[in-house]
């Protein structure tokens, strides 16, 4: 069918000339003098949907039902969302046809147009909502902002409120996924973090691989995963989608978008520990975390509390870090790119990281990673005693970070960015830490050193580690067949006890804090926190695989760039012949 439609529609008492190309749906009002006309273009791909009638859908649907009407409704981009991406709203024309045959040949193509321009449009979705993540409001968010949208799009949704941790995850292991286009969860990064360790386990299970292994390329997941945000932090859906709004997410999720992510996984003796996409940290981090779980009851509060006790006890530890390099001619932590919407570094990696196949938007029939088409290059080393190390496969940019960990990491580059700060003065470190909430550049202290890496390993000086698990009743205790597969239980559960485990540490080790400024000595190993989670072990290996997983979302827009093209498409002035009108 030919998708071009060109005719006279009225919006309200106004006459327009609205045209479907392939790509753009666009109408120009037409009896305005000529420089007063503007042009409204929205592209095919960013309508949400087609309705006969006046219909409205917020707060309340309404339908009016004529039969010369047609209602469209698309993405409209608002100016709000502060320093991050662009709030998405629901956009809403009614049009009037001459005729119901005009009217139907309207809905017809527009709907046919939408089909041919945005394949990868989710029909059927898996929703999991946490009702106790955040403000407690998941169900509400989804009900009242999200369920009218997806019912707009036609998405048919089956939804589960879980009843308790790991629930979503285990679903993905074990039940039948067959007919879902992808799987979404109302929450925060450990809800994300469910879905990951779900989608990314049942897929190496079809396909036979073993996940233990970190040589193992693993095998990218087919189903999307959308973040509708209803956590504290929500740290994975600022960093993909540059704002944390339900509506800005539920359209990402309408419209088909597709953000590949990279993923790291983490090793220990053999064995799968845990995946992670944006905070690996072991020093400072760790203890924050640890430091963070005893007092819960402090809520969202805690972090500044412990963050500051943690400064104060002035704690810096001893490891050997090895990494391997990524490809310094692709990029650099320090080339002072941003990772946006359509970025160039990511989509190069695409074809890098998946050179056979044929459409590199379709991944899932192809099996190959980073590893099996680069070479793998030289492991450095390098020993002494850090304040933190931390490994990011993201900016992990936030509201209160807006530049991020490491503000030119890459979403879908299959690299990571592995962070070193030395032991350094008391007010050293503190100017790094306040760098991260400017403009400052943090990696430009003489103390702090950023690589792009593919791998990183990291172990304690002979004897720590095993006195470490001699501490927690750890490997030592544990039959063979624990060993296997390292699952970190449910995520109260593993930092209570390794709160407990760091809590006996200080105890042994640590100095007072308060006068930890003064005093030298430290507890001997520190913990790591992984995307909010405390591992059970210290010596780990991690590797980062490329595009793993795939997220309804596009990287954060680029706010002047959108602003031009919208500049250009509403000043570009259609030029109609008279005749026509
Ligand atoms: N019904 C439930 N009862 C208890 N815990 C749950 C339930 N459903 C999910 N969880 C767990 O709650 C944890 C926290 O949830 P979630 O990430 O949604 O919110 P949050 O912690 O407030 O936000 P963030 O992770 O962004 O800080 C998750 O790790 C998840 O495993």
């Amino acid at each position: 069918m030919d998708l071009k439609l060109e005719s006279s529609l009225w919006v309200g008492n106004k006459r327009y000339r609205a045209v479907l190309t392939g790509w753009h749906l666009k109408w120009t009002e037409v009896d305005k003098k000529n420089r007063d006309k503007k042009t409204v273009s929205v592209p095919v791909a960013e309508v949400v949907g087609v309705e006969e009638g006046r219909v409205e859908i917020l707060p309340q649907k309404s339908v009016e039902d004529t039969d010369k009407d047609f209602t469209v409704f698309y993405v409209k981009r608002s100016s709000g969302g502060g320093s991050g991406g662009l709030l998405w709203r629901l956009g809403r024309t009614q049009f009037s046809c001459p005729s119901r045959v005009l009217r139907d040949q309207w809905t017809k193509h527009l709907r046919a147009a939408l089909k041919t321009h945005s394949p990868l449009r989710p029909h059927r979705l898996l929703v999991f909502i946490n009702p106790f993540g955040g403000k407690k409001k998941g169900r509400q968010i989804y009900h009242s902002l999200v369920a009218p949208l997806f019912e707009l799009a036609g998405i048919s949704s089956h939804v589960i409120v879980t009843e308790r941790a790991n629930q979503a995850r285990d679903h993905l292991l074990k039940k039948d996924l067959t007919g879902f286009d992808g799987v979404v969860c109302v929450g925060g990064d450990g809800m994300f973090s469910e879905l990951l360790h779900g989608l990314v386990g049942r897929t190496q299970q079809e396909a036979g691989l073993c996940e233990n292994d970190p040589a193992v390329a693993l095998q990218p997941c087919p189903l999307h995963i959308g973040i509708i945000p209803a956590g504290s932090t929500d740290c994975v859906c600022y960093a993909t989608v540059g704002v944390i709004d339900p509506v800005t997410s539920a359209l990402h999720i309408i419209i088909g978008d597709s953000q590949p992510l990279d993923v790291c996984s983490v090793h220990h003796s053999s064995a799968l520990v845990r995946y992670s996409v944006s905070l690996l940290g072991y020093g400072f981090y760790g203890d924050v975390l640890a430091e963070s779980e005893k007092h819960r009851w402090m809520g969202p509060l805690r972090y500044d509390y412990s963050g500051t006790m943690v400064y104060l006890s002035n704690r810096s530890y001893s490891g050997t870090v090895k990494y391997l390099p990524a490809d310094p001619l692709l990029s650099s932590p320090r080339d002072k790119t941003r990772c946006l919407a359509g970025c160039g570094v990511c989509s190069r990696s695409t074809e890098r990281l998946f050179p056979h196949s044929s459409d590199s938007g379709s991944l899932y029939s192809s099996h190959f990673s980073q590893f099996s088409t680069d070479s793998e290059g030289e492991w450095v080393s390098v020993e002494g005693r850090f304040r933190c190390l931390s490994l990011t496969c993201m900016s992990s940019s936030c509201a209160r970070s807006p530049q991020g960990l490491s503000p030119s990491a890459h979403l879908a580059d299959g690299t990571g960015d592995l962070i070193l700060v030395w032991d350094t003065h008391p007010l050293s470190f503190l100017k790094f830490l306040y760098r991260h909430t400017s403009t400052q550049d943090q990696f430009d202290l003489p103390f702090v050193e950023v690589h792009r890496v593919k791998a990183v390993r990291f172990s304690v000086p002979s004897g720590r580690e095993e006195q470490e698990y001699e501490e927690i009743g750890g490997l030592s205790s544990e039959t063979d067949g624990e060993r296997e597969h390292v699952d970190t239980v449910s995520r109260n559960g593993s930092q209570q006890h390794l709160a407990e485990r760091a809590t006996t540490n200080e105890q042994k080790t640590a100095t007072p804090f308060l006068c930890g400024l003064c005093c030298k000595k430290s507890p001997a190993v520190s913990v790591w926190n992984c995307d909010g989670e405390i591992l059970p072990f210290t010596e780990i290996l991690c590797k980062i695989h490329g595009q793993l997983v795939r997220l309804y979302a596009r990287g954060i827009e680029d706010r002047a760039a959108v602003h031009n093209s919208q500049e250009r498409d509403e000043c570009r002035r259609m030029c109609i012949p008279k005749s026509l009108t």
